[in-house]
């Protein structure tokens, strides 16, 4: 489970590409022969992994077979834990984050990171939303206050919070929270979405409102959803990736994966969960 705050915001000067239509064939990410390990052995083993744009992407596998650390390491984000030690190659548009310095906080802002709990800054509801454009440099009130509208917008929370932008966004409730922090992700316009048991802090109702805005915002977005619940992966994944102890196992389209597994551990899983 990721316990950071949600999306990581960093100045970050160069504007978003266009993608073309050769680049839309080509996977956003590519992993290769990712390796992460502790003192204590290996918790991701030789991870190949290629990730098709504007699809929903499901991580399933039981706890501790390393969905959270694959996630990390897509962003980089292993770096706060300087016992892991992390090999191979992870392509993001071409480009290998483990091997980026400088430009780090571009790569990282091409991904926006949502947690299992949604960690809303403790400022208003507008200004979380805001938060990152500032950062971004971005400085006139005009562009700011339809950002902000939009992204509320987008996420559906806008006709709830349009009449209190500046209450504090801890007097919203958790589902709503949640949308806020999408938004507030949205704002800052990333091409991935980093998603780490989204709505296991939700109720059913915020829950089906997240996974329908996932289905429309893989239009613009590829999505990463880590989850341990199978009817969600049933409900949004275009591709499936199964874990166990570190290793994939089985990846494909859903129906193959979850419908006619070929291995006994995946066929097991489907049937007793964890
Ligand atoms: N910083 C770390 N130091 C040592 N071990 C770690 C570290 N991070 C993760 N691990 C170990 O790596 C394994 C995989 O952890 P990870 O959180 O990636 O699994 P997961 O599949 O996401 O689990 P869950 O579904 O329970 O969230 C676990 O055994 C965990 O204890």
């Amino acid at each position: 489970m990721i316990t950071y705050p949600v999306f990581s915001y960093q100045k970050a000067k160069k504007p978003q590409r266009m993608v073309n239509h050769q680049e839309k064939q080509t996977p956003i990410i590519e992993v290769k022969g990712l390796n992460v390990r502790t003192r204590e052995g290996e918790i991701l083993k030789n991870i190949n992994l290629q990730i098709p744009r504007n699809k929903i992407v499901v991580l399933l596998g039981p706890s501790g077979c390393g969905k959270t650390t694959l996630l990390k390491s897509l962003n980089r984000l292993t770096d706060l834990h300087k016992e892991l030690q992390v090999s191979g190659e992870v392509l993001i548009d071409g480009v290998d984050i483990l091997k980026v310095s400088r430009d780090l906080p571009i790569m990282r802002q091409k991904m926006g990171l949502l947690s299992q709990r949604p960690f809303p800054l403790p400022v208003s509801i507008y200004r979380n939303v805001a938060y990152g454009l500032k950062l971004k440099g971005i400085r006139s009130k005009d562009l700011i206050a339809h950002s902000v509208e939009s992204n509320l917008k987008r996420v559906g929370l806008w006709d709830e919070v349009k009449n209190r932008l500046n209450s504090p966004a801890n007097s919203l409730s958790i589902g709503q929270q949640q949308r806020l922090c999408l938004a507030r992700g949205l704002a800052v316009k990333p091409a991935i979405i980093l998603a780490d048991e989204p709505t296991s802090a939700l109720d059913p109702i915020s829950t089906k409102i997240i996974e329908n805005l996932f289905k429309e915002l893989k239009e613009h977005y590829t999505i990463i959803l880590v989850t341990h619940v199978l009817r969600q992966a049933v409900r949004l994944a275009d591709h499936v990736v199964f874990m166990y102890y570190g290793d994939i196992i089985e990846q494909g389209h859903p129906d193959d994966i979850l419908k006619r597994p070929q291995t006994e551990v995946l066929k097991k899983y489907l049937v007793d969960g964890n």
